[in-house]
This record gives structure tokens, sequence and C-alpha cells, in this order.
């Protein structure tokens, strides 16, 4: 696997691939690489000619106070990982390649409603740094598919409408996620937990699986999410959201069938999300 810094020899690299015919697969990330991750090389793997990973810790996205500092660079286990699981090419650069002119300066990509609420509340500007990165790296790289995970729910949902709205000809691969054996979704920042939140932390996913039995049990969605605010408070979290929308991202009503819960929670200072889908009975 070769690793690339610098744009030049992205668009060198690339071009000559594509004058091949060769089929192009994007996997971006921030590094700090688990099997999350290697789960959407090995999607990328299966549906192209030549797979290319980025790590980029974009500091358009972070907002003041969060973790842009601490968030863990580990490039030389990151690129043996990726070599493992037959990325053919890693492009990783400085911030001062993708941001020349500084973050102030930088021209945005806004995706308005699907960026607002849940993540987009919380975080505010955080979406309009992801689909600017993205929609740069996708410039750049211009694959022919990318792939991105389900982990992420609204982020996915963020670059779906990008791509619709830019006409970007590149077609987007939701990966399932993927979880440690107790449920925990992995997640580069479950990194921060303590041994005691650790153990807490698979009770975001078990609080959500209970959540969807009872709904689809015919529960009324009101009470239960009442509940399961509740029962995550008891365990030890501050729970952020946690919200019953249509699969889309849209209010759930009495008409939504497919739908999903999406939570975020901290345990400390670390912030965890999850979510899962499931069908509202009739
Ligand atoms: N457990 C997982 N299963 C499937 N995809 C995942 C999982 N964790 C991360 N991804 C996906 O990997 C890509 C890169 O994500 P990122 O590098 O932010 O990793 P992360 O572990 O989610 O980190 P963070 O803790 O910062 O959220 C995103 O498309 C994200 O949805
Ligand atoms: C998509 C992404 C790589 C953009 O910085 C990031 O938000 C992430 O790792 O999910
Ligand atoms: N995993 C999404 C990137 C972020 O939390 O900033």
């Amino acid at each position: 696997m070769r690793t690339l810094r610098e744009i030049s020899a992205l668009r060198e690299t690339l071009g000559d691939a594509r004058r091949r015919g060769e089929r192009i697969a994007l996997v971006p990330t921030m590094g700090n690489l688990h099997d999350g991750h290697l789960a959407l090389v090995a999607a990328a793997r299966e549906r192209a000619d030549v797979v290319i990973a980025t790590i980029f810790v974009n500091p358009l996205q972070f907002g003041a106070g969060e973790d842009l500092e601490a968030y863990p660079r580990t490039l030389e286990e990151d690129q043996a990982r990726l070599e493992a699981a037959g990325c053919d090419l890693l492009f990783a650069p400085d911030t001062t390649t993708l941001y020349p002119r500084g973050l102030e300066a930088q021209t945005r990509i806004v995706v308005p409603e699907v960026s607002e609420g849940l993540c987009g509340a919380s975080r505010p500007g955080h979406f309009d740094g992801v689909s600017t990165v993205v929609g740069m790296i996708f410039n750049l790289v211009q694959p022919d598919l990318a792939c991105f995970g389900e982990k992420d729910y609204q982020q996915l949902a963020v670059i779906r409408r990008m791509v619709a709205d830019l006409h970007f000809p590149i077609e987007i691969v939701g990966v399932p996620i993927v979880r440690a054996e107790d449920g925990l979704a992995l997640s580069s920042r479950n990194g921060y937990l303590s041994p005691e939140q650790r153990a807490i932390a698979p009770r975001l996913y078990a609080t959500l699986c209970e959540l969807r039995e009872g709904l689809e049990a015919g529960s009324a969605p009101s009470a239960l999410l009442e509940q399961g605010r509740t029962r995550l408070e008891e365990a030890g979290f501050e729970p952020d959201y946690l919200e019953l929308r249509a699969a889309d991202l849209g209010p759930a009503t009495t008409a939504t069938r497919e739908a999903v819960l999406l939570a975020a929670a901290r345990l400390g200072t670390t912030r965890l999300i999850d979510n899962l889908t499931l069908t509202l009975p009739r």
C-alpha cells in the first residue's frame, strides 16, 4: 500500500488508474482504525479495483471544547491494518494541504434540514465541517463509490443528501454497525473510557434493543422513550438525545413503518452515539 501526502501525487496516481478504466472506491476516516473501519474497507474491496482510504482529523468539524487535540493519531498502526485489509492507497494529508488559507477562509458546503437536530443540535457547525471535507475529498479522489458506516447514521444521511443535491456521480454505500461482543458499537472514542465506564457503555445498545422490542410490540413511543432516558441516567449516562425518527430522519408519525432509534449520551467526558433500525407495526 502506498501512502500519499500531497494532492499532486494523489491526482497523478488516481489519474493513471482512471485511464486504465479501473473502478475506484473511497473509505474516508479520521484514523485510529478498528474493525468497524475495516468492514468499510472490505465493502470497498468487494466493489472496486482500487481501494483508497483517507485519514484526516478534520478540524473544521470539531467545536470549541471538543477533542480535536486529544483525538488519537496512530498512523503507523493504521497503515499496517489497512495494508493487511487489502487497501491499495492511503491519502493522509496535513491540515495545511487541505486548508491552505486557514479554516476561517474556507469555502463551506452546508446541507440544510437533515443536518439539523440530533447531533447537529448538540454539535453546532459539525455537519458543515463534515460535508465540506467530504465534498472536498470527493472532488480530489473522484471515486466511483464511497463507503460510510451506519453508526454515524445522520452523517450518512447528510452525505447522501449532498451527493444528490450537488449531482456527484458517486454511489454511497452504507455499511452496518460493527459491535463488540457485548453490543457496544466500535468507535475510536471508546478508547477514552475508563474500565468502569467501559463496563457501563453497552447499556446504550441494550436500552435501544429494549425500546425496539417495546415499539415493535405496539407500545406508545413517547412513554417508552421517557423510560429509556431514565434507564440511561440510572446506568450513569448523561443522555444528549434519544429519538425515534422515520428512516429518512423525517419525523416519525402514525404512518411511519421504517424507522430508526437514535441516541447520543455522555459517559463522563466521552460522547457515544448509536442507533437501531426497526419496522413499526400497523
Ligand atoms: N462500529 C462501526 N461500524 C461501522 N462503521 C463504523 C464504525 N465506527 C466507525 N465507522 C465508520 O467509519 C468511518 C470513519 O469514522 P471515524 O474515523 O470517525 O471512526 P469512529 O470510530 O466512528 O470515530 P469517532 O469515535 O470519532 O466517532 C465513518 O463512516 C464511520 O461511520
Ligand atoms: C467522514 C469523516 C471522515 C469526515 O471527516 C468523519 O466525519 C468520520 O470519520 O466519520
Ligand atoms: N465519527 C464522526 C466524526 C466525528 O465525530 O467528528
